[in-house]
């Protein structure tokens, strides 16, 4: 179980208050999403959770034991993902692998059985003795996933995992995360894709300017919003209004000389709601 308690953090050189007073609690084989727009304090969150940065107020707790660079323990449970390509290109898959064994002191035999296994896994096994440079986008961020599964952690965190794949390389990596976390891995993500936390994710919290907006299922924040949504396209603006049912939407809609749209209401409408502006507001 992750307890984020009370974080908040102040980066002193820009005087940004990135996160501000930030309670969650993460249960053990959870698939939890952190949602908001760019510079919500998604980054910074992961970053105090993966210990390259220190929280100004808070503690994390990590199976009830507290977080901390010195805690090679508990820091082992965890393997983050960043957003950024940290691969090195000159290096095969294979070199990839072996070197990230040796870095965490993993036996021999244990490496080479498990990068088989973690390949044969991610559908990189025909690439093995290619270099990272001629990998594609797609690939270089399922290798960074078999990078981090090697340590066996039980918490997986990855910042913005599908940014800049395209549809298929995405599904792909979604269908990866969903059979490791039916398999029991934790994982948190972030994400301000829509339809990436709509998918994969049993929890969400909405996160705007460092505090968390909301924090639910993404069927309960739809549910309560409004499962269906009306948007009315008067002149200049869009005005969308949220319904429990089709027949509510209906009668709204059928008095209108408006174009209108019916569809199913989204997180994006949530958090529109919500915080009064769009998840990709930069
Ligand atoms: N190293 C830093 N120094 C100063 N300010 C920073 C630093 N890193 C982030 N910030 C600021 O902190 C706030 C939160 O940034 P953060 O990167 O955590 O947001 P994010 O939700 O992850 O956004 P993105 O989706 O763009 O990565 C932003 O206002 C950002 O400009």
């Amino acid at each position: 179980m992750i307890e984020i308690c009370h974080v908040s953090k102040r980066y002193p050189q820009s005087g940004t208050n990135a996160l501000d007073d930030v309670s969650l609690t993460i249960e053990s084989g959870a698939f939890f999403g952190l949602l908001g727009p760019n510079g919500a304090g998604k980054t910074t969150l992961i970053s105090i959770l993966s210990t390259l940065l220190l929280p100004s107020a808070g503690e994390i707790r990590i199976d009830g034991e507290t977080l901390g660079r010195r805690r090679g323990d508990i820091k082992r449970k965890l393997a983050l993902i960043t957003q950024h390509n940290s691969l090195r290109s000159d290096m095969t898959l294979d070199q990839i692998m072996e070197l990230q064994g040796r870095l965490y002191g993993i036996p021999q035999e244990r490496i080479l059985r498990r990068r088989e296994e973690l390949l044969a896994f991610c559908a990189l096994t025909g690439h093995r003795n290619k270099t990272v440079r001629r990998l594609s986008g797609g690939m270089k961020r399922k290798l960074m996933l078999c990078r981090a599964l090697l340590t066996d952690p039980e918490i997986l965190i990855l910042d913005e995992p599908t940014i800049g794949l395209d549809p298929a390389s995405r599904r792909q990596m979604w269908d990866l995360l969903r059979t490791l976390n039916r398999q029991g891995l934790t994982i948190l993500l972030t994400t301000h894709y829509i339809e990436e936390a709509e998918s994969l994710c049993q929890r969400v919290a909405l996160i705007d300017q460092g505090r968390v907006a909301r924090l639910d299922t993404p069927e309960n924040l739809i549910r309560l919003l409004g499962p269906v949504a009306v948007d009315v396209f008067a002149g200049d603006h869009t005005q969308s209004a949220f319904f429990p049912d089709k027949e509510a939407a209906l009668a709204y809609a059928g008095g209108r000389s408006e174009p209108i749209l019916l569809r199913r209401t989204t997180l994006e409408d949530v958090f529109l709601t919500q915080v009064g502006r769009g998840l990709e507001a930069v």
